[in-house]
């Protein structure tokens, strides 16, 4: 069995990564633009043991065909509970370094939500609520597939960060199949930004919105997030949502 599916303690040098990111670099770029890029979280073997997880029969609680949905042309899978060790210690150890920032944009969009510093209490919440069903998914796209922007909300607990690591190699692997990011403005035409991924490399970004400054205060931005089309080869990657589903 892969040692990224035992149980966690074989996870300590993906956490101890995790702890040395420039944590301020990531909260800054995260206040400037509303996503940021963290290089080679994951390395190329943590990458490829992910990616593979999504043929085994077992250790999902759905698959879902995006045509179907009018989600836009791919596929992805659920992790069901208990997730795989690596994906657990990255949801839960990433987490913490998101708090502050999650709780200094509720401030400033009025929102009186607060987070607390542990996973596990912000996860019981959810549970308290309904919101039961694990989040973290693989998602899958082979050529001519894409995914449609959206926002992935699912209840009224939404922890506003999320990350993606991209778990294939660009011009390798595939090719295309850029992760796009769109902020809408009140009142004013929307903005776009392509984040540029790496085999490894994690992107964190709004989930839904994100306070900009303004001349007079904050004002709220839409953020949503999508990929453009596959030209070729297959793209892996693995999203990590900190809320659960109903
Ligand atoms: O495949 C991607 O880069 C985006 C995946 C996604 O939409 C998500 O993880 O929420
Ligand atoms: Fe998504």
């Amino acid at each position: 069995m892969s040692a990224l599916l035992q149980p966690r303690w074989y996870c300590d040098g993906l956490i101890q990564r995790i702890d040395w990111v420039d944590w301020a670099g990531v909260s800054a770029q995260l206040d400037a633009q509303g996503c940021a890029r963290i290089p080679a979280l994951l390395d190329p073997g943590e990458c490829d043991a992910i990616a593979g997880l999504y043929d085994r029969p077992d250790g999902f609680r759905s698959t879902v065909t995006m045509a179907r949905h009018g989600f836009g042309r791919g596929e992805y899978r659920y992790f069901s509970y208990p997730l795989p060790a690596a994906v657990a210690a990255l949801r839960s150890a990433v987490y913490p370094h998101l708090v502050a920032i999650a709780n200094r944009w509720n401030a400033a969009m009025a929102n009186d939500v607060r987070y607390p510093d542990e996973h596990a209490r912000f996860i019981a919440r959810c549970h308290e609520a309904g919101q039961t069903r694990p989040t973290p998914l693989l998602l899958r796209y082979d050529k001519g597939d894409y995914n449609c922007l959206h926002q992935d909300v699912y209840g009224e607990h939404l922890f506003p960060l999320q990350l993606v690591v991209l778990l294939s190699r660009p011009q390798h692997d595939f090719e295309g199949g850029e992760l796009v990011l769109t902020e809408q403005r009140p009142r004013m035409q929307s903005r776009v930004e392509v984040l540029p991924l790496r085999q490894g490399d994690a992107a964190v970004f709004a989930v839904r919105e994100r306070p900009v400054k303004g001349s007079r205060g904050s004002y709220r931005v839409q953020m949503r997030h999508g990929v453009s089309r596959i030209h070729a080869g297959r793209r892996h990657t693995l999203g990590v949502i900190f809320h659960d589903a109903c």
